[in-house]
């Protein structure tokens, strides 16, 4: 449940994001003690939201850092992340970006292809350093959800494939400054059919195996992260059923003695908690729909033009006879549209509304395409 009352919503300029910070800890809190049953690893994954109040609170239920980009790993060390939970994914990292890790020797570089191996000894000898690496293989498992938003299948760019081990594993003592700990899986985001987390697992036990059949045992499996959360229902579902989740990966990952299982959970840990508020410039009638255009748009929330994405929308100023809108924003793109036929309560010039499940992969994702001011956020329910 969004713990935020309206009327502390109406007095900041519109548009802006309002965090609810309890239902932040509620949520950190749940996945923290599902976790825990198993002595899983969770690094939360800084891409899906980098507000300090917000990492503030994913760092006190003490977990790691999952970042894709030099920034990333910046901001997770400057916010207080030990360099030691800090792992760096990516498909293109840069030199800087690389070095940066090394000198803060950051817990593990997940490698993307072999070049990418190349490249990482090469700059970790120039410093003298050992890079601790996993390799980040791609499973080819369907994650089932949004085509953009599906990495690990073979056709995706993401992950090393299954059939370049071989002639990799040969390779690897080759490239003396690197150190393989970890064997990384992240199969797409917004996963919402969880058997697709039972195939996952049950390919990472088959690609384990292969690597125990040629003497390899690493000291961690990275599972990503990819649970998806109810965009339909923000409010009874405001929590994700993390101890199903986890359930899932003890019943049917078979790790080896000893080796340590990591996630990376962003859009599941923070999604709920986050909403885009704003404010109704305009009412306009069309020949078959009237429009709500709201002072949001797509440079505040890109999620519904870049994937069609669904989010509830909600009106927090009027309770009157519903009708049927297309909410768009002043965004010069067809796609600048939030929904298309929502049905909401008569709705006026002034009134505030609500674009739920906003805390993840939205400001974030922000742009200042038309030369569009960047919206500020403002937190509820600080400690
Ligand atoms: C490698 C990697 N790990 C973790 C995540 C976090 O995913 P999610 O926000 O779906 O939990 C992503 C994003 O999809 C990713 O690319
Ligand atoms: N940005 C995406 C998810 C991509 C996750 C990162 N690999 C979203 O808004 O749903």
């Amino acid at each position: 449940m969004l713990h935020i009352d309206k009327s502390e919503l109406q007095n900041h300029p519109t548009p802006f994001y309002a965090y609810d910070l309890q239902l932040l800890r509620e949520t950190l809190l749940s996945a923290a003690n599902e976790a825990q049953k198993y002595g899983y690893h969770v690094h939360y994954a800084l891409k899906a939201n980098t507000n300090s109040p917000v990492l503030k609170e994913v760092l006190n239920v003490g977990f790691g850092a999952d970042c894709v980009s030099g920034n990333e790993v910046k901001k997770a060390l400057e916010s207080g992340f030990p360099a030691g939970k800090v792992v760096f994914a990516g498909v293109g990292k840069s030199d800087a970006e690389i070095n940066f890790g090394l000198e803060n020797d950051i817990f593990c570089f997940n490698t993307e292809s072999v070049h990418e191996l190349e490249v990482l000894n090469e700059l970790a000898g120039q410093k003298g350093k050992t890079a601790r690496i996993a390799l980040r293989i791609n499973p080819n498992v369907n994650a089932k959800t949004h085509h953009y938003i599906t990495t690990g299948l073979e056709e995706n760019k993401f992950g090393i494939n299954f059939w370049e081990l071989p002639q990799l594993l040969d390779y690897l003592p080759e490239l003396e400054n690197l150190h393989l700990v970890g064997l990384h899986f992240h199969i797409g985001s917004q996963i919402t059919d969880l058997s697709v987390f039972k195939a996952l697992c049950l390919r990472v036990n088959e690609i384990q195996s292969w690597f125990l059949s040629r003497n390899v045992v690493v000291e961690h499996l990275n599972l990503g992260g990819g649970l998806g959360v109810n965009y339909h229902e923000p409010d009874t579902d405001a929590i994700p059923d993390f101890a199903t989740y986890f359930g899932i990966f003890k019943e049917f990952l078979k790790p080896e003695p000893g080796q340590q299982v990591h996630f990376e959970l962003g859009r599941a840990l923070v999604a709920q908690c986050g909403t885009l508020v704003s404010r109704v410039l305009y009412i306009k009638k069309g020949i078959k729909t009237n429009f709500i255009i709201l002072d949001a748009g797509m440079t505040e929330l890109m999620r519904p033009a870049l994937y069609q994405a669904y989010h509830k929308i909600e009106n927090l100023s009027s309770q009157a006879h519903e009708l049927r809108y297309d909410v768009v924003g002043p965004i010069c793109e067809s796609s600048d549209c939030f929904g298309k036929a929502v049905m909401l309560p008569e709705t006026n010039r002034g009134d505030l509304l609500a674009i739920r499940t906003a805390g993840a992969y939205g400001e974030v994702m922000s742009s200042g395409y038309n030369l569009r001011e960047k919206a500020p956020a403002f937190y509820f329910g600080r400690r």
